[in-house]
């Protein structure tokens, strides 16, 4: 596909994935820090039917596959490893624009059991972007030689999302993490993932942005989320936005749909 500078980056991608032979009933984003063994579950989930390619306008390694489970199609997207959706490298960038502006279906974080508490960062701040956000707590049996015991179904009460433990490297936990995934991403069972609530200052000045950054986003990503990137004047998250909005004034969404915002249970 000859590329623009306007069908650079996320669009391309998401144009490359919209021409891919197989229909995918639903796309899943696979998120997390570097080495939560991420491509160990993709690997698991895809076997063989993977593809690998560069994000159009960066030379950042991006590898999809395709499962099927319950007779449907589910396409995955392994993104790079990231601490943060506040990006700073070019590996950090992408994530964030597949995650914040591809409007997967869903995005499983995988998080390392042996360090949780660094990892629901990252968990975080993809709960603030989309509630269609699930944990998969790996490494499980790392933590438990080091005597660490995750209380899984404690964190899934105190996120609001689900959350699934799994020993990737044996495929323990991998039929759970499906059944979540066609929960959330075909179902579309609910999911109220617990917001974050910051210090009064900081809620004072979201609230004054929220309703005027709503009118202009119209429902195309969450506003929420998007007047706290000004408050920090996120000067790469701003600009992606922007180029976001125009683009969708010269076209309709491509393959990937909005999905319904509901509660988990
Ligand atoms: N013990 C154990 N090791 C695992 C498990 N899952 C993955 N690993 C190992 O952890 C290492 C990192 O796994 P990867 O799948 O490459 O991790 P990743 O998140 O894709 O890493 P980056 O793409 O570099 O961010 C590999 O050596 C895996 O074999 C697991 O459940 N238990
Ligand atoms: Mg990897």
């Amino acid at each position: 596909m000859g590329l623009t500078a306007q069908s650079s980056g996320i669009h391309a991608f998401l144009e490359e994935l919209n021409q891919s032979s197989v229909k995918a009933d639903a796309i899943i984003a696979l998120a997390g820090n570097p080495n939560t063994g991420k491509s160990t579950v993709f690997n698991g989930l895809t076997g063989l039917n993977q593809h690998t390619g560069n994000w159009p306008g960066k030379t950042v390694i991006l590898a999809r596959g395709n499962y099927q489970h319950r007779n449907k199609n589910i396409t995955l997207v392994d993104l790079p490893g990231t601490y943060s959706l506040l990006a700073n490298s070019a590996d950090e960038q992408v994530a964030r624009d597949f995650i914040c502006f591809g409007n997967p279906d869903a995005t499983v974080v995988v998080a390392d059991a042996t360090c949780i508490e660094r990892n629901l960062n990252l968990v975080l701040q993809v709960m603030e972007v989309t509630t269609k956000t699930i944990l998969c707590v790996n490494l499980i049996d790392e933590a438990k030689r080091k005597n660490i015991a995750i209380d899984c179904s404690g964190l899934e009460k105190i996120l609001g999302i689900p959350v699934i433990p799994a020993v990737a490297r044996d495929k323990v936990g991998l039929t759970e993490l499906k059944d979540a995934i066609h929960k959330v991403a075909i179902e579309k069972k609910p999911i109220c993932p617990h917001p974050l609530i910051y210090n009064e200052s900081i809620e004072n000045a979201i609230n004054q942005l929220q309703n005027d950054v709503e009118t202009l986003l119209q429902g195309k990503f969450n506003s929420r989320w998007a007047a706290m990137r000004l408050l920090d004047g996120d000067a790469t998250m701003i600009t992606e936005m922007l180029h976001h909005l125009k683009k969708d004034q010269r076209q309709e969404p491509l393959a990937i749909r909005r999905g319904e915002a509901h509660c988990y249970e």
